[in-house]
């Protein structure tokens, strides 16, 4: 029996080479960010109450279902891990859909179809009503961070726990530790059938991050064959800024455009997904060399710029992104690159070990004046977490109005996230 409230949380994540490219099986780096997103569970005393609430207030979006009305027939829950190739059960798609008719905003639709879809994948129809999942998050929300795989994977864990589908986390998890849990590997892989959900075709990278946490190097299988992740352990201290355009725009976009292009240009783009895979695998090797000598930092800051311009001719820039570039370029700061899925969102900029600091504080105010925001975040955070009520007081007292009322993220982080770490337990 689960004891009300708990939370889980989830990192995001920022890839440093192969995003799309991941999409078509080649590899790709990726680490975990110190930004996460949190998902509180609580319980009401209503015994009135037949419904199974969603406060989503990051996106404004506040919803209720009542819980006899959801498609429990459509639901096979023994399968237990789906295949990595398995698509989303259509007759459940089809169920859920009536579901779905009063939300008119995509932005909203996929967010309450991917916690419809994981709910009732992974609760049963015995869980208990009155029960509300309320989400928030100190990342940007569709930006090329991976917010909509660090929400799978809360939403995944969160209801996995409650259907019974996965023990308790414990509060140390021993770095030693090389395989996987059973826990992580259930999450993960309904994580990503959620982000199925959200954009359509994902590698699976970003709901890897979000679950395993660290840094590595993902690869798609074809064939049924499971991705394989390569654990990069001691990620070389580089100096990335991540700077946000904040211009909106949605994966499920750039990934289907992409697409086109790939069927349209099926040779052009094969030489361009070879290069970026050949990309990949050199910064791979450069990256897990236990110190970047000057002349690897050099390459490495190549890769980068040949990495953006081949992901330009895929069609995903902005010209935000591209001003965010120039300005580097011309104040000379670094190598940049967009990171995500493009089309907006962000970029990372790998610094030169001596740039000039005037130059740094002038492309701060550039920055500014076009409304883009910088990062400071740390590389290769925790991936999910379970904070349940003996180890944490916080829960005593945590409200939806409560967690839905923190102002911005530095209260949330000093409230729930790093600022209890020590309390969160991790599978
Ligand atoms: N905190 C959140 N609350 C509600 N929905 C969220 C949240 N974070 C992400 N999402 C969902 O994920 C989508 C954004 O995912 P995506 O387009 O892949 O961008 P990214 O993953 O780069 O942030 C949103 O449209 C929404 O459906
Ligand atoms: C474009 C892609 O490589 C990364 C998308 O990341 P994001 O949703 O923009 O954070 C798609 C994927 O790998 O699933
Ligand atoms: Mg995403």
């Amino acid at each position: 029996m689960v004891d009300y409230p708990f939370l889980t949380s989830a990192p995001g994540k920022v890839i440093l080479f192969g995003e799309h490219s991941a999409v078509y099986n080649k590899p790709a780096i990726a680490a975990a960010l110190s930004l996460r997103t949190y998902l509180l569970v609580t319980k009401n005393d209503d015994p009135a109450d037949e419904h199974i609430h969603l406060e989503f207030p990051d996106i404004g979006l506040s919803h209720k279902w009542k819980k006899s009305q959801l498609p429990w027939n459509l639901t096979t829950h023994e399968q237990g891990i789906p295949p990595a190739s398995e698509e989303l059960n259509a007759e459940l798609v089809d169920g859920l859909t009536p579901l779905l008719t009063t939300i008119s905003s995509p932005l909203h639709y996929t967010a309450a179809y991917c916690f419809l879809y994981l709910f009732v994948s992974l609760c049963n129809n015995s869980v208990e009503s009155g029960v509300t999942f309320t989400v928030r998050s100190t990342l940007p929300i569709g930006a090329g961070l991976g917010s909509s795989a660090s929400i799978s994977v809360c939403l995944a864990s969160g209801f996995a726990y409650i259907g019974g589908h996965i023990k308790e986390a414990s509060l140390e998890k021993s770095s030693k530790i090389v395989k996987d849990s059973d826990e992580c590997k259930f999450i993960d892989a309904w994580s990503y059938m959620g982000e199925k959900c959200i954009h359509g075709n994902p590698s699976g990278i970003d709901n890897a991050v979000a679950t395993h946490g660290g840094a590595v190097m993902f690869q798609r299988m074809t064939n049924s064959m499971p991705s394989v992740r390569t654990s990069m352990r001691n990620l070389p201290s580089i100096n990335l800024l991540l700077t946000n355009t904040k211009t909106p725009r949605r994966t499920a976009d750039l990934v289907s455009n992409v697409a086109r292009i790939v069927n349209d240009f099926p040779k052009t783009t094969g030489c361009i997904l070879e290069s970026l895979e050949a990309i990949a695998r050199e910064a791979y090797n450069l990256m897990v060399r236990p110190f970047l000598d000057p002349e690897s930092k050099q390459r490495l800051m190549e890769l980068i710029r040949i990495n953006h311009g081949l992901l330009v001719s895929l069609g995903v820039s902005h010209p935000n992104l591209e001003r965010i570039k120039l300005y580097c370029d011309e104040l000379k700061i670094g190598e940049t690159k967009l990171t995500g899925a493009g089309g907006g969102g962000c970029a990372i900029t790998l610094l030169h070990d001596d740039y000039d600091t005037e130059a740094y504080e002038k492309l701060l105010k550039k920055f500014d004046d076009n409304g883009f925001e910088t990062f400071k975040t740390t590389l290769g955070g925790k991936g999910v977490g379970l904070l349940t009520k003996p180890q944490a007081e916080l829960l005593e007292y945590m409200t939806v109005e409560s967690f839905i009322n923190f102002n911005d993220t530095n209260e949330i982080e000093n409230s729930i996230g790093c600022g209890s770490i020590d309390s969160w337990k991790y599978w």
